[in-house]
């Protein structure tokens, strides 16, 4: 009996001792696991940083305090922001952002909301030979940017969940062949990370020499610490390894130090030349005021505060809960006289594109 107990004792001694072991074991697999997945991170980083030391190695290497001084292109760049896209001066970094692009950088920009971050890349797609992609992560944001660019004459499209078979074949055919005239493509990052088809167009576009630059919009949403995580945005390091010689813009009004690590990393775009202008928006401010708890006074205050404080017919937008409430609350300021509409991602491509024509392009 007493043999029992201590054979017990010791059965138990030793489970226990394998439990801890396997919980050993299980921490160490974890570690490994994270350990290659860093060792896989770190050699594309070197092939990257190889690649880029090698071109940089032919361009002459600028000084990041020399980008505002005398280029080559510095004319050309001067004609096409004034008489193509209407501007007569230059805001703050914009041109020290221009010619890094130009000189075949990788750029990181972070500029407020408004600071006219589409130039920046817009400029150097234009006159640099070949097709820029614009990955940006909202329908109705690049509807307005490929309309602003129609409208100033700039060939530009979309290739997104919206757009129809002719015109996607059109993109196809200068992705593939470089025919018709296509300088910006604007995309979204599920088009990346979901359409191997639109990829390896984009391959044969690279292989070429036909892609001219990448553009990443709203760069933050790379990051799990911004304010607006994308999923989709986490694949758009494959572009970097896949396209190390184009150079790649990113641009975000929004990001701390660790998130610009973070993209810096995702992106990998180690040898990045940096802006940073002041986010601070003077022109914005917060006015908090007292909800009633009825609805229909809610919206009578709504309106009352639209009729008064926009008397000239200026557009705004009002933020509601659900889709429903949007469609409720545009349908109630309309009974008031106010002009409004609604839009949401519940309604048709043709629905929501009409809505967004009536809205006038706000400046920043
Ligand atoms: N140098 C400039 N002079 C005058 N207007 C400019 C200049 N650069 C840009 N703009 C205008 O400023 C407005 C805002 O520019 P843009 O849309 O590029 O801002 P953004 O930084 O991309 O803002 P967001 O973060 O909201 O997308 C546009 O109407 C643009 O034409």
């Amino acid at each position: 009996m007493e043999e029992e107990e201590i054979i017990e004792e010791e059965l138990l001694l030793v489970e226990s001792q394998l439990n801890g072991l396997q919980d050993k074991i299980k921490t160490l697999l974890d570690q490994q696991e994270e350990l290659y997945e860093r060792q896989a991170q770190l050699k594309a980083l070197l092939e990257i940083s190889k690649t880029s030391r090698d071109t940089s190695n032919s361009a002459p290497s600028v000084p990041l305090e020399d980008w505002s001084g005398k280029f080559s292109w510095d004319s050309q760049v001067d004609d096409t922001r004034f008489n193509v896209f209407g501007i007569s001066s230059y805001r703050s970094n914009q041109r020290e952002i221009i010619n890094s692009i130009m000189s075949g950088k990788d750029v990181l920009v972070i500029m407020a909301a408004g600071g006219g971050k589409s130039l920046c890349y817009q400029l150097p797609a234009v006159l640099r030979d070949g097709i820029t992609l614009v990955v940006s992560p909202l329908l109705s944001l690049i509807q307005d940017q490929v309309m602003g660019l129609a409208a100033l004459g700039i060939p530009a499209h979309m290739l997104t969940s919206t757009t129809n078979k002719e015109i996607e074949k059109f993109i196809y055919k200068a992705l593939e062949k470089g025919e018709g005239e296509l300088k910006i493509l604007y995309v979204t990052p599920e088009k990346i990370s979901k359409s191997k088809r639109f990829m390896s167009k984009l391959e044969k576009c690279h292989h070429a020499g036909r892609l001219s630059l990448v553009a990443i919009d709203e760069a933050h949403c790379c990051s799990q610490w911004g304010h607006d995580f994308r999923p989709d945005y986490k694949n758009l390091g494959i572009l970097k390894i896949q396209f190390p010689s184009v150079p790649m813009i990113a641009l975000t009004a929004t990001a701390t130090s660790k998130v610009q690590m973070d993209l810096i990393e995702m992106l990998h775009i180690p040898r990045s030349v940096k802006f940073v202008s002041t986010v601070n928006r003077p022109n914005l401010f917060y006015r908090v005021y007292e909800k009633s708890s009825v609805g229909k006074v809610v919206i009578d205050e709504i309106a009352n505060f639209i009729s008064e404080s926009y008397p000239n017919n200026e557009s705004g937008i009002v933020y509601c809960f659900s889709r429903k409430e949007c469609e409720q609350v545009a349908k109630e300021l309309r009974g008031r006289g106010i002009s409004a509409d609604y839009y949401h991602a519940d309604m048709d491509v043709v629905a929501r594109e009409k809505v967004h024509m009536r809205v006038p392009h706000a400046q920043g």
